[in-house]
């Protein structure tokens, strides 16, 4: 286990911003901490890096117990938060030295380490900028690099990807797959589902500092009690057509109105060949066919009664 959380509680004054909250890392994982803003995503970060005292329950990290001097440790992690943390008074090249330096004190191995991070976030054509003159997206980029730039076997990144344009948060999530790919464990929060969908092998879901349920996104997905949901642009729907859809067994719902037709399937395996053969049989004209399968936001919705995105 890379990382293990037990029961941690943290309190500010009445708030209860973590409750009881466990977590297990393996290697080479690359596992999401979801939630909605102010669940408690930071403050799981904060209190397993040691950088935030907790009231209740310990925290290890490779196998030995974390403490704020614990430099052993320490300087096998690598931390993005949320906030960009670079130096405006240092160049592009000058901040990667400074976080490598940290870590790193042999000049040769830097100048290596620090010119792999650039090219691993795609900044060589700006090394000599200083971080004003860098828009939001090649900024998250730097801040990235510099939390990287030391080679950790652990990185936490904590919603890298905030207010940041299309191609940059491409950029940034296909870099932390490669950075899984290259053996690191990572540890992501986000309140974007897709994001976990697309990147993490595990996953949490928090609410209020709670764990909703963990696993695997497919895993948490099968949780729904709903099933996919087909909707069905069409020329007419016959009335006897109308019925032999509503008889499909695995229907639970069915909505017609003109030109648009929803339907609802009961949970479990995939009945869209049952509806298809019966819009063949009955030669229904079909404009447009769309099929939705239960989301993480769904079973957050179904267990907690709100959406991911509320606050958003
Ligand atoms: N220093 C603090 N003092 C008092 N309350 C705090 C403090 N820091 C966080 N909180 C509260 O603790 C709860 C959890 O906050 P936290 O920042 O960990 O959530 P989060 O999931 O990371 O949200 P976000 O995505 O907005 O960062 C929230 O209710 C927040 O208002």
């Amino acid at each position: 286990m890379i990382v293990q959380l037990d029961n941690i509680v943290k309190r500010y004054n009445d708030l209860v911003a973590l409750d009881h909250f466990s977590m297990n890392v393996q290697e080479g994982e690359i596992y999401g901490l979801l939630g909605p803003n102010g669940s408690g995503k930071t403050t799981a970060i904060n209190c397993m890096l040691a950088l935030l005292r907790y009231d209740e329950g310990s925290v290890h990290i490779f196998g030995e117990k974390m403490h704020p001097t614990n430099y052993n440790v320490k300087k096998r992690i690598g931390l993005v938060m949320q906030n960009i943390g670079v130096y405006d008074e240092l160049s592009v090249v000058e901040n990667l030295d400074y976080f490598c330096g940290l870590y790193i004190s042999d000049k040769q191995t830097r100048k290596q380490y620090v010119d792999e991070a650039i090219e691993f976030v795609g900044l060589e054509d700006f090394r000599k900028f200083r971080p004003k003159k860098l828009s939001g997206g090649l900024l998250r980029r730097l801040n990235l690099a510099c939390g990287i730039v030391h080679k950790p076997d652990l990185i936490v990144l904590d919603e890298p990807t905030v207010a940041v344009d299309p191609q940059s948060r491409n950029r940034i999530l296909d870099g932390i797959k490669d950075l899984a790919a290259q053996g690191k464990t990572i540890i992501y929060t986000t309140h974007y589902m897709e994001e976990v969908e697309y990147l993490c092998d595990r996953l949490t879901i928090l609410d209020r500092g709670k764990e909703i349920v963990t696993g695997t996104s497919s895993q948490i997905k099968e949780m729904s009690s709903h099933g996919e949901v087909v909707t069905l642009e069409v020329a007419h729907l016959t009335e006897a057509t109308q019925v032999k859809i509503k008889a499909i067994p695995q229907v639970s719902q069915f909505i017609y109105e003109p030109g648009n037709a929803v339907v609802h399937f009961e949970k479990g395996q995939s009945h869209l060949t049952k509806l298809l053969t019966v819009l063949d049989e009955e030669a229904v004209n079909i404009i447009n066919l769309s099929v939705q399968k239960p989301t993480l936001n769904d079973v957050f919705l179904e267990i907690t009664g709100k959406e991911l995105r509320d606050n958003v």
